[in-house]
Parts: C-alpha cells; structure tokens; sequence
C-alpha cells in the first residue's frame, strides 16, 4: 500500500501513473498538541477544535482547552461542572468574573442533571439552551456531537471534537461515550479524562500519529471493536503488530509503550488507540 497525504491536506488519494491505477490509501495525522500550551502547526493539519464538557470532574487542563477551542458546549450536567469547579482553577479571581470568561455557546441534551440555578444563570448569560428531554434514546454526548455536526459547518475536514469527563465513573456512560466515537466515524472525536485520550482510527485510512512526549505516554493501546480485526501493523511501539489479528477473546493490544515520536497504525478494522496523558 502507499502512503500518501489524505483529503484533509486538499490532495488527491488517488494516484494513477500511466495506464495502471494503483489502489492507494490516504494517510491520516492525528496530533494531541490540543494539549501544548501553544498549539504548533508543523505536526498535522491545523484543526478547528469544538469542546464538549459532559458531567464529570473537569479535568485540570480544561481551561487549556478552553482556550483553544472555539465553541463550548455542555452536555446537561455538565454545565453545573464549568459552574462549580472551573472558579476553583482560578483560587485568586471572582468566581463570577470566571463565570462570565467561561460560559458556554450552548447548553444541549435531557436536562435531567442541571441545577435550575445554573441553567437560569446561563440563559441569563445568553448561552443557547437545547431541551431534548423528548429523546430518551440517544445519550447527552451523540445530541451534542449531532448538534455540532448540524449546525456548526463541521463538514469542514479539520473540526475535531475534544471531549472532557469521557473516561472514568460509570462503566455504562464510558461505553455510551465510546460509541458516539462510533456512530460519528468520519469526524475526529477525542474522548478525555485526566490520565487518558481515545480517539477512533478508521479503517479506511492509514495514520500517523504525532506523540507529544512532554504531555502523553508512554502507555497506549490499540483495541479493536465490536469485530475481530483480521490484520493490523505498526510502527513506534515497543511491542508492533505485523499484520496481526487482535479480538476480544485473543490479542488486544493494552499495556504497549510508545518508542518513537511517530507512530503509524494501518489495519483492516476500525480500531480504538489510546494513550496516557501525563500528570505534571
Ligand atoms: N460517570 C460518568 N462516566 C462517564 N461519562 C459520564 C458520567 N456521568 C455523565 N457522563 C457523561 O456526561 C453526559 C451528561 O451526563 P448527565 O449526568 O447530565 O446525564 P445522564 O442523564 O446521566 O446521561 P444521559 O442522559 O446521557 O444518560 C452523559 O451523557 C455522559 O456522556
Ligand atoms: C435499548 C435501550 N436501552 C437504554 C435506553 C435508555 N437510554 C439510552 S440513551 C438515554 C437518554 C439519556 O439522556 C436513555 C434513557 C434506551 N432508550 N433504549
């Protein structure tokens, strides 16, 4: 197979020399420099990043990605973490200068979880509030990502979805989480926790993932899902595939390290890759 740059540099992923067309695949980058003070453009594509804050503790580098984001929603409960702990990441200023700094674009899902209080305080605001307490089939993360998708022109190639308070607590809501990565394969969703990222890696590109050592790793993963993934290669881990199948019930790759700044994954199956994210 060759390599060459995706749709999501504006080139082709076709190539054909003479009369004889080569089946090609695009080669998608993927960089967590979401999580730099700064964010560099020489590692990727440069994303327009949209942050969705779903009810669980914020991380402590929310405000990182606050900054780097531009468009803030709040799955339901959510809203009443950016109300409560973000004040709390800012000991020496007014809770309600905070407050104001960091309100939401809009606050979307069944809202069975916002306090009344934090709802008014934000319509006060002016944030959007999106009522989809009719939709008892779909949880607060897919109607968020559903609504980004909608209305805010992510057909754009580079929006990537950053998602905090995915990972950790109830078993139940991670698996949820894990599947609106699934059911919206051709956006770039990154779901976040404090110690960790998950991002899905489509079948239907090869990737190559940029490692930012001063922020994530060493320890990773590559786990397939809902299907056995026939064969799988790598490059950059301690322990590579080479065209290795992996399931549940057999291998799945967990507890891997990274070894090179890039690493670059390329399977037949749509696969889950994880990486640690650092504690300073
Ligand atoms: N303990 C948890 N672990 C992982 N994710 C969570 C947890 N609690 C909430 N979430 C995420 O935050 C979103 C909003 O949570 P909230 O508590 O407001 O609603 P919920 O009624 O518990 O969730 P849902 O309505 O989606 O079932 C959930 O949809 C889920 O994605
Ligand atoms: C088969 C099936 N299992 C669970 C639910 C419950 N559920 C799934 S998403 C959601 C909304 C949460 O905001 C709820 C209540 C369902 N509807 N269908």
């Amino acid at each position: 197979m060759m390599f060459i740059p995706s749709p999501f540099f504006n080139l082709s992923n076709r190539i054909s020399r003479g009369v004889r067309k080569l089946a090609t695949m695009s080669l998608t980058s993927h960089s967590s420099s979401f999580l730099l003070p700064n964010l560099p453009t020489d590692d990727g594509p440069s994303l327009t990043y949209a942050l969705v804050i779903l009810n669980q503790s914020l991380p402590k580098f929310t405000p990182l990605l606050w900054k780097h984001a531009k468009v803030h929603i709040c799955a339901d409960g959510g809203a009443n973490r950016v109300f409560d702990e973000l004040p709390g990441m800012f000991p020496h200023e007014e809770a309600s200068e905070i407050r104001k700094r960091y309100k939401p674009y809009a606050i979307k899902g069944d809202m069975d979880s916002i306090r009344t209080d934090v709802l008014d305080y934000y319509r006060g605001l002016g944030t959007k509030i999106i009522d989809e307490s009719q939709d008892q089939d779909t949880t607060d993360l897919n109607k968020c990502v559903t609504y980004i998708r909608d209305s805010l022109n992510p057909e754009h190639p580079n929006l990537c979805i950053l998602v905090t308070g995915a990972l950790g607590g109830r078993f139940d809501h991670e698996m949820g989480n894990i599947n609106v990565i699934c059911c919206f394969p051709s956006m770039r969703i990154i779901l976040l926790s404090d110690d960790s990222l998950i991002q899905l890696l489509p079948s239907k590109h090869h990737h190559k993932i940029h490692i930012h050592s001063s922020v994530e790793g060493p320890h990773c993963g590559l786990i397939p899902i809902g299907m056995v993934a026939g064969r799988t290669s790598t490059t950059g881990l301690q322990w590579n595939l080479d065209n290795s199948e992996m399931r549940f019930g057999g291998l799945v790759s967990t507890s891997n390290i990274v070894k090179e700044n890039i690493v670059t994954v390329q399977s037949d199956s749509d696969l889950l890759w994880t990486i640690s994210i650092k504690k300073d």
